[in-house]
């Protein structure tokens, strides 16, 4: 049954890996409804997203690739909370997405990865302007967020770091999006790491990895039997302290989802990151 506190969700990308994941944890809510499944792939239209999910019963919820029409549908529901647009899709497409969720008064909680700078800028003035929540959240693993805590606190002491990222070989794109907030997270003290030691040649390109802000050097490895996995390196004379995050499993970003779904509809503008929600 349904109330003004039950939250209509729509997920976009529900064929993908995390869609799926996704659209199980939200059937099993008790103050969630699936009422939307958008995903653009064709072999999946028409297919029922909790089936596909691979739930036992069925969702009645067909997969659809018709954003607007969903977003209007949703936003024309008056007897529940304010929806919520759940994004796992590409990063090519999420632009777009949220600014389309946004338009129509959908909250998006966005774990799609890619965005630039300039985007992610753009995207807070619009969620500013239209009053409206909006979740831009790089990792919902809570083990992320821990492993993020301890490397600012190890960073105030080691003025070298470097990040290594591991995907599975179906990532888009590079650096992952976790890495790059890890870097900022660690930017933002205002030290720059890493001081030159010696004048360095690539012999390769890329052989030293990305750049990101104050020295950071980030590694992206994609292979398949990886899942996701980050490791950040602090050394010093004589020691080396590495923090190490692995996922075995995409059930872990759940916990974080239903969370985000949640939070979203008590803010007015865009949140980035898991750790300013928890
Ligand atoms: N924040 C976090 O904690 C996490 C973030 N991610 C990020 O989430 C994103 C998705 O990851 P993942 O599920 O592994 O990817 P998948 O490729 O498995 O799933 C993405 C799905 O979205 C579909 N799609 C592509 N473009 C659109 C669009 N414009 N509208 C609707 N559907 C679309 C794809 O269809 P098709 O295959 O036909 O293109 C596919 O079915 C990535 O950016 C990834 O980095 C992943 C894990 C955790
Ligand atoms: O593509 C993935 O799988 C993941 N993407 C996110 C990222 O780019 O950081 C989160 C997690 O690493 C899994």
């Amino acid at each position: 049954m349904t109330n003004q506190s039950t939250i209509p969700v729509i997920v976009n990308g529900a064929a993908g890996k995390m869609g799926r994941e996704v659209i199980k944890a939200v059937a099993q809510a008790p103050d969630m409804i699936l009422m939307g499944a958008l995903d653009t792939s064709p072999e999946h239209q028409d297919k029922d997203a909790g089936e596909l999910a691979g739930l036992s019963e069925p969702l009645e919820v067909p997969i659809t690739n018709q954003l607007e029409p969903m977003l209007g549908y949703v936003a024309g529901e008056r007897q529940m909370a304010p929806g919520v647009m759940v994004d796992f899709t590409h990063p090519d497409a999420v632009y777009d997405n949220v600014r389309s969720a946004i338009a129509y008064g959908i909250r998006p909680v966005v774990g799609t990865t890619g965005l630039s700078p300039e985007q992610v800028q753009d995207l807070t003035d619009f969620a500013e302007k239209a009053s409206t929540g909006c979740l831009l959240i790089p990792n919902f693993s809570i083990g992320m967020v821990l492993l993020q805590q301890a490397a600012v606190n190890a960073s105030k002491y080691f003025d070298h770091v470097e990040i290594i990222e591991l995907h599975h070989n179906q990532k888009a794109d590079a650096p992952s999006g976790t890495a790059i907030q890890t870097a900022q997270l660690l930017a933002e003290l205002g030290k720059t790491f890493n001081p030159p030691q010696v004048e360095e040649t690539e012999k390769l390109p890329g052989a030293r990895g990305s750049l990101a802000d104050e020295g950071i050097r980030i590694h992206s490895v994609r292979l398949p039997g990886l899942i996701a996995h980050q490791e950040v390196i602090f050394g010093a004379a004589g020691q080396i302290y590495t923090l190490r995050h692995d996922t075995s499993d995409r059930s872990c970003y759940m916990p974080g989802v239903l969370l985000a779904i949640r939070k979203v509809n008590q803010l007015k503008s865009l949140v980035y990151g898991l750790e300013k929600i928890l």
